[in-house]
């Protein structure tokens, strides 16, 4: 019965490819699989998801098999269960996103990595896409190729992709060298309310970029020749407004120091990608970058973004939610070093293996394994800062942490409006997290979870942090809605279910 079921949803794709003049090589790519997997499906010879089943509908634009793909994902989450064995980080959505933009910098042809596939990427890659530029999933869909188009068509632009990621506003530093006046729709991406971008406007004024906003659209017009003539002073350490930066001066014909500059991860990876494409920076890793820019770049670069320690802490987290002995491969340690200290002092049980380096030949790496420990609440509170400190990203995951160690821990993220609120979502789980005011919340512990059923939290890390508490409470949960966690992690549930978890993905059909 299964077999004969198998072999019709076989057959419909079988069909549908053709009817759409595919070879079986060509889906094999479209959906990064193999052309052998590919064949085993169309002859039934392949257990198939409905997930699967959906993709396929999607790439061969086909209603048979489509499923309601478009529909929202949502995850049902038996919890309760051990987590073993051993899981990779896979590479930064916010260096994946960075670089993608940067390749707007290069008339060559730009090879990425194993970027991460991953709903925030794919955002970026459609506006390339709708502007003009050629993109590729090579190598059986692990790395991305980039072919520049000569001439950018920003009257093309996707403007319901840019609308949803906030990484858009990176367009602004590689465009401004190809174009006098260009317009781009206004940053997106998460709720986390208001996010300023007046630092980016004052960084890029000083190459000349001047921004009027209109009716949802930023209205770029560059004056050419303009040179920041002493340094560029950020007014606050971002991320995106450091990468903004260094991308404009990247091609200026001139020197730039940038000053408070962040050194985040994100930030690192980009200026060892502009060194490929011979731009000369110095300083990377400090707050001070000086980068000697070249006018006219034109090299085909081969980069690999390094590891994501945002996602490196979500799975150490998991592991300590559940209770569990889990090895986390590939965590990027230079970028992870206060958290994995504030978790010594609360006490967890963890080993870290000899260092070794990323692809990109610069970070440093360790696996880390987390054992089950008592752990109690820190003395002090959680108080993320620009890197060093303790990541922005990662203060979210320590209310689940607190929430399963003995005694009151206060988060303050001080950096978003929003988020801390949805932190309290883990009271419907059992949580107790006191909101005291809109930027901290005081989490008691231990939690003995239980599951619920909820829509997730409209912010990236908390919803997350929702997903780790359904797999710690016994029963099951469902999460609704989860495009905001596939935004920044790829296949997180299959690969959840690698070390043990059992998490199922569904869709309203
Ligand atoms: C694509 C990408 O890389 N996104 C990251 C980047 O976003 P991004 O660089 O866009 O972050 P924002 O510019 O929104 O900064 C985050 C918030 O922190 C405030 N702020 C930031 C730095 C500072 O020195 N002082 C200050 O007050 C900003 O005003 C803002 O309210 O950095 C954020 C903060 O690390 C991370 O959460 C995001 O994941
Ligand atoms: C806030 C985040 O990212 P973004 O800048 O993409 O919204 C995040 O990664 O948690």
């Amino acid at each position: 019965m299964i077999d004969d079921y198998l072999a019709r949803i076989g057959q419909l794709i079988r069909d549908a490819r053709q009817h759409r003049g595919w070879t079986q090589s060509q889906l094999a790519e479209a959906l990064s699989t193999s052309q052998s997997a590919v064949n085993r499906i169309e002859r039934g010879n392949q257990n198939i998801s409905l997930e699967m089943i959906a993709r396929i509908g999607e790439a061969l634009d086909s209603e048979i098999v489509s499923l309601g793909y478009a529909g929202p994902m949502h995850l049902r989450v038996v919890g309760g269960r051990r987590l073993n064995g051993a899981i990779d980080v896979k590479t930064s959505k916010n260096a994946c996103v960075a670089l993608l933009c940067g390749s707007l910098l290069n008339s060559g042809r730009t090879v990425l990595r194993r970027v991460a596939r991953i709903e925030e990427v794919f955002r970026i890659l459609e506006v390339l896409n709708s502007i003009g530029v050629r993109t590729r999933w090579i190598n059986e869909g692990a790395d991305l190729e980039i072919t520049p188009a000569a001439e950018l068509d920003m009257d093309a632009i996707d403007l319901e992709a840019a609308r949803r990621t906030r990484s858009i506003i990176m367009f602004l530093g590689p465009l401004m060298h190809r174009m006098d006046q260009f317009k781009i729709p206004y940053a997106g991406g998460c709720d986390l309310g208001t996010r300023t971008v007046e630092p980016h406007m004052m960084a890029l004024r000083r190459f000349g970029l001047e921004v009027t906003a209109t009716e949802g659209v930023y209205h770029a017009t560059v004056t050419p020749g303009t040179s920041p003539d002493r340094p560029i002073v950020l007014t606050e350490r971002g991320d995106t407004v450091t990468e903004n930066a260094l991308l404009a001066a990247a091609r200026h014909n001139g020197t730039t120091v940038i000053r408070n500059a962040s050194s985040n991860y994100m930030v690192q990876d980009l200026c060892f990608f502009l060194e490929e494409l011979g731009v000369h920076i110095e300083g990377v890793g400090t707050t001070t970058l000086t980068v000697h820019g070249v006018p006219h770049i034109d090299r085909d670069v081969d980069y690999s973004p390094s590891e994501d320690p945002v996602e490196a802490m979500s799975l150490i987290a998991a592991a300590v939610v559940t209770e569990s002995e889990l090895t986390v491969r590939r965590v990027p340690l230079e970028f992870l070093e206060i958290e994995l200290a504030v978790l010594e002092g609360m006490g967890l049980d963890h080993d870290l293996g000899p260092e070794y380096k990323a692809d990109n030949g610069r970070t440093r790496l360790a696996d880390l394994t987390v054992r089950p420990s008592k752990l109690e609440a820190p003395i002090d509170k959680i108080h993320p800062m620009p890197f060093p400190g303790l990541n922005i990203d990662n203060a979210p995951f320590f209310a689940a942490i607190a929430a399963t160690a003995h005694g009151s821990t206060m988060i303050h993220d001080w950096v978003y409006d929003n988020r801390a609120i949805y932190l309290t979502d883990l009271n419907r789980l059992g949580g107790r997290l006191q909101l005291l005011d809109p930027h901290r919340v005081l989490v008691e512990g231990p939690t003995r979870w239980r599951a619920a059923e909820m829509m997730c939290p409209p912010a990236l890390r908390p919803a997350v942090v929702v997903l780790l508490a359904m797999m710690a409470a016994e029963g099951t949960s469902v999460l609704r809605n989860v495009y905001v966690i596939n935004r920044g992690y790829e296949d997180l549930a299959e690969r959840l279910n690698s070390v043990g978890a059992q998490i199922e993905t569904f869709r309203d059909i």
